[in-house]
């Protein structure tokens, strides 16, 4: 990691457990709190979610102001699910139709921040298990207790469960055969964000409403791209949240996300002016495992040569053996 970088991972990396409710609560003030959940399909996961932030942290203590579950385009039983566990449900299409429809993750965040009155607001997905609303105070510390952080990123670890089937570390499969490595050759100061493209984040409204919502898959690659290019490295912290576990897609799935955040960072490239004249890339690459009290951090050269046309070789002809007679 760049110098610069491990002094940002140190400074802006905490842990869940550093913010306990008390300390939330002293902090809070007059700051509303909005917790938007993007749900397409999720009637399996969202009512336990919602039921969790509505009894903890809205009864039981009164941090969090709202749940806006944004249903994007369900066919099954999510708005019914998540209004019976107590969130406002909106429809994505339903939020400022004249501005038209767009589509997929992206564009369901982006109309929350029309369907809400937050002056924070935490995005938590819907498909997750084992959900705990440490997710929520744990992303929402650094924003309530220091104004100079404007987002705020959960990290975790990542299993790829699927049934009885878990694989330590197999999940975040986009995240570590694409968004990691492209971060770390085109932006390498954001290679201290160990889940750049985790679905569990919060910002302050007045950054977000700012800032364009790539739609689909993209979202989370073009807020963090545009965050750091729009309030600097410093403005962004993350929060280890422990673990994370939810439904998977299919590879085929992922391919068409990846395609997406492809052509996220191709834009970003262009518009943050690093495609001319393409900087060197940087050929450290940094990955994060977990460790005892926290994470290791593990930098490799991934560099590569080129070698010319064979043909363009002096001394090719004379040892290139002749076909055997
Ligand atoms: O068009 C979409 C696609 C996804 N989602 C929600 O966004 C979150 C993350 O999506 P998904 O689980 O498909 O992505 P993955 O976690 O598999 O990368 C989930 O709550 C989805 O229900 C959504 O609101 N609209
Ligand atoms: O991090 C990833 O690689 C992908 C896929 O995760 P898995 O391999 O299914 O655990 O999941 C994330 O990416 C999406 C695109 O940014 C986000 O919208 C999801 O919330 C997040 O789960």
């Amino acid at each position: 990691m760049l110098p610069e970088v491990a002094s940002w991972w140190r400074r802006r990396t905490s842990d869940t457990a550093d913010w306990p409710l008390d300390t939330l609560l002293a902090a809070k003030g007059a700051t509303r709190i909005s917790v938007v959940l993007p749900a397409r399909d999720e009637e399996a996961t969202v009512g336990a979610i919602v039921a969790a932030i509505r009894a903890e942290l809205i009864e039981q203590v009164p941090l969090v102001d709202e749940i806006v579950v944004i249903d994007s385009r369900s066919t099954d039983r999510t708005a019914e699910v998540a209004a019976a566990a107590g969130a406002e449900v909106v429809a994505q299409d339903a939020v400022l139709p004249e501005t038209g429809r767009m589509s997929g993750k992206g564009e369901a965040l982006w109309k929350s921040l029309a369907a809400t009155r937050g002056d924070l607001i935490v995005f938590v997905d819907a498909d997750l298990r084992a959900f705990s609303t440490g997710y929520v105070t744990g992303l929402l510390g650094p924003l309530l207790t220091d104004p100079s952080v404007g987002y705020v990123k959960g990290c975790y670890d990542r299993p790829l469960v699927n049934g009885e089937n878990r694989v330590e570390g197999g999940g975040g499969r986009v995240t570590e055969l694409v968004a990691r490595p492209l971060i770390n050759l085109h932006w390498p100061l954001l290679a201290g964000v160990m889940q750049p493209l985790g679905g569990e984040y919060a910002g302050r409204r007045a950054l977000l409403e700012r800032l364009p919502f790539v739609t689909g898959y993209g979202v989370e690659m073009g807020l963090l791209l545009d965050v750091f290019q729009d309030a600097g490295l410093d403005a962004i912290a993350q929060v280890d949240l422990g673990r994370r576990i939810h439904s998977h897609q299919s590879n085929e799935a992922l391919g068409a996300m990846s395609s997406q955040i492809l052509l996220t960072v191709w834009s970003r490239l262009q518009r943050h002016g690093r495609m001319l004249p393409l900087e060197a890339p940087a050929t450290a690459l940094t990955q994060f495992r977990r460790a005892p009290g926290g994470h290791d951090v593990l930098v490799s050269d991934v560099s590569v040569g080129e070698r010319p046309p064979m043909v363009e070789v002096p001394g090719y002809a004379s040892v290139r053996r002749p076909l055997l007679s």
